[in-house]
């Protein structure tokens, strides 16, 4: 299996130099000599003493970029004003915007976009409230609510260091789906106090797309939501990833020649993502799966505080394996991490069964080094976009939203989450697939709407739909 090297990163070092102790030369020879490549020089000032320059400069990773700027402070007469890199860059002053659908001209339209003539439009909502999602932005939007206790695999961060992420989730429901997306990030992690504020705030939605609440508060947020609110409620990362992940190795193991009810699966990490990730196996016919956290395999000798790994051991491991996880991924044919970076060695990928499947799915560094594992593994995927076979819930929650909105369905269920994946699996043909393409890139615009028409089929099929007629067309198209 080839595959590229990491991405690489850029930065941009201002800095102030000496003109009479320093020569250009003497910055580039250094940055050079720390691994980085010059890419860009800009002047930024000039006087006869000094001269302000931006360097770009590509570096392979963070520390490389660290050594970089530490060889430039060691150089007599050079000052490093600041540095920032391209992905900073793309985030100043936020990723998205709101825009107004038409403009307001006149008097005429100020009139019409408020105050007189929106009253009229108000009342006829009072007297129909269903008249929200054709007369406001209910029927398009989704709001991305965490309380940034479970961000990527960086933990509880907190709301305001969430928001970069939910941000991005907007981004992408807009870019890939059209749905307008609003991040929503709570500074609270109090689970009724979030019921509460969702709740109230869901009259402006159609759909309410809970992110990186962690475990176990996550179940109760979404199971009250799902009772209470009439609109979807879908948290992506027990959700989305679990239908992702079933998308990809419905097609590794075509490959590998395997039968889901006759593989052993070992999943890491049995919070939000890894007990959805359970039950979507199971409910597909996986029969041996073992779950293991940080203290190792969850079995039916052990009583757990957490109620949720309580049922999880009823209901997986049906030989009761104990033991770390380089004991129980012997003779496994399937490694699922949304765990933690770096947690598979290389010797336990060599104790799995022939032709092993590693998904190392913590975000943003997997379980193992795909370059490490690569000799080892038959097929290889990940969380991330730079290596192939990316999987991730971006693959699934734009299409899944964007189909649930559309036939304005009263909720996302079993059904619509295994037509989401066999939709995913099935964009990726026969002759297509292959170790390195086992699922279709994000960028694959056959993936939304397939996705968008098995999600509508199977919400008319289980009566959840609320729309009378199904919703044709694409999924850009104007719905009415
Ligand atoms: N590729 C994808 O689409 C997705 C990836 N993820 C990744 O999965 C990871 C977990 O996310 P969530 O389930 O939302 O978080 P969570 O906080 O709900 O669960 C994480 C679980 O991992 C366990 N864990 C932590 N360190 C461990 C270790 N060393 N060994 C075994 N278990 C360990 C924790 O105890 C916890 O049970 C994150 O890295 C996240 O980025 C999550 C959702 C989607
Ligand atoms: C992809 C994603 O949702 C996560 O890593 O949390
Ligand atoms: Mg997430």
């Amino acid at each position: 299996m080839a595959l590229p090297s990491g991405a690489t990163m850029n930065i941009t070092i201002r800095l102030q130099y000496e003109k009479d102790h320093v020569s250009f030369s003497d910055i580039a020879a250094a940055i050079g000599k720390a691994g980085g490549d010059i890419v860009g020089i800009d002047v930024i000032s000039s006087s006869k003493v000094h001269t302000v320059r931006d360097i770009t400069v590509s570096a392979l990773d963070t520390k490389q970029c660290d050594l970089i700027i530490a060889a430039l402070k060691k150089i007599q007469g050079v000052k490093i004003i600041h540095v920032s890199d391209r992905t900073f860059w793309m985030h100043i002053g936020g990723k998205i915007e709101t825009n107004s659908k038409i403009p307001i001209k006149t008097r005429d339209d100020l009139s019409r976009v408020y105050t007189p003539g929106v009253a009229r439009v108000c009342k006829a909502i009072a007297e129909d409230p269903k008249k929200a999602y054709s007369l406001t932005i209910k029927r398009n939007t989704v709001a991305v609510i965490s309380d940034g206790t479970a961000v990527l695999g960086l933990g509880n961060i907190g709301p305001y260091a969430a928001m970069p992420v939910m941000e991005g989730k907007a981004m992408l429901f807009k870019q890939f789906a059209g749905v307008d997306a609003f991040p929503i990030c709570l500074d609270t992690k109090d689970t009724e106090e979030i019921i509460q504020i969702v709740k109230a705030i869901a009259p402006a939605f159609g759909g309410i797309n809970l992110e990186d609440i962690s475990a176990p508060h996550c179940f109760e947020i979404e199971r009250r939501l799902k009772e209470e609110l009439d609109i979807p409620v879908f948290h992506d990362d027990q959700h989305g990833t679990a239908v992702v992940l079933l998308a990809g190795l419905l097609n590794a193991l075509k490959i590998v020649g395997k039968k889901l009810e006759d593989i052993k699966v070992v999943v890491t990490g049995i919070g939000a993502a890894g007990i959805a990730c359970t039950k979507i196996l199971l409910a597909a016919g996986v029969r041996n799966i073992i779950g293991v956290d940080r203290h190792g395999a969850i079995h039916r000798d052990e009583k757990y505080d957490n109620p949720y790994w309580q049922e999880y051991a009823q209901i997986t491991n049906p030989d009761n394996e104990k033991g770390s996880l380089s004991e129980v991924i012997a003779g496994a044919d399937v490694f699922i991490g949304v765990s933690a970076p770096g947690i598979l060695k290389v010797d336990d990928v060599k104790k799995m069964a022939k032709d092993p499947i590693v998904f190392a799915m913590a975000n943003p560094v997997p379980e193992i080094d795909p370059e490490l594992a690569e000799p080892y593994v038959r097929v290889m995927a990940t969380g991330r976009s730079d290596y192939p076979n990316q999987i991730n819930n971006v693959l699934c929650f734009p299409g899944i939203f964007r189909g649930a909105l559309d036939c304005r369905a009263k909720e996302i269920n079993e059904e619509m989450k295994l037509a989401a994946a066999k939709a995913i699996a099935s964009v990726v043909t026969d002759d297509e697939l292959s170790e390195t393409y086992i699922i279709p890139s994000v960028f694959n615009n056959k993936v939304v709407e397939r996705v968008r028409q098995a999600v509508i089929e199977a919400a008319y099929r289980t009566g959840v739909a609320r729309k009378d007629n199904i919703p044709l067309g694409g999924y850009m198209g104007e719905q009415k």
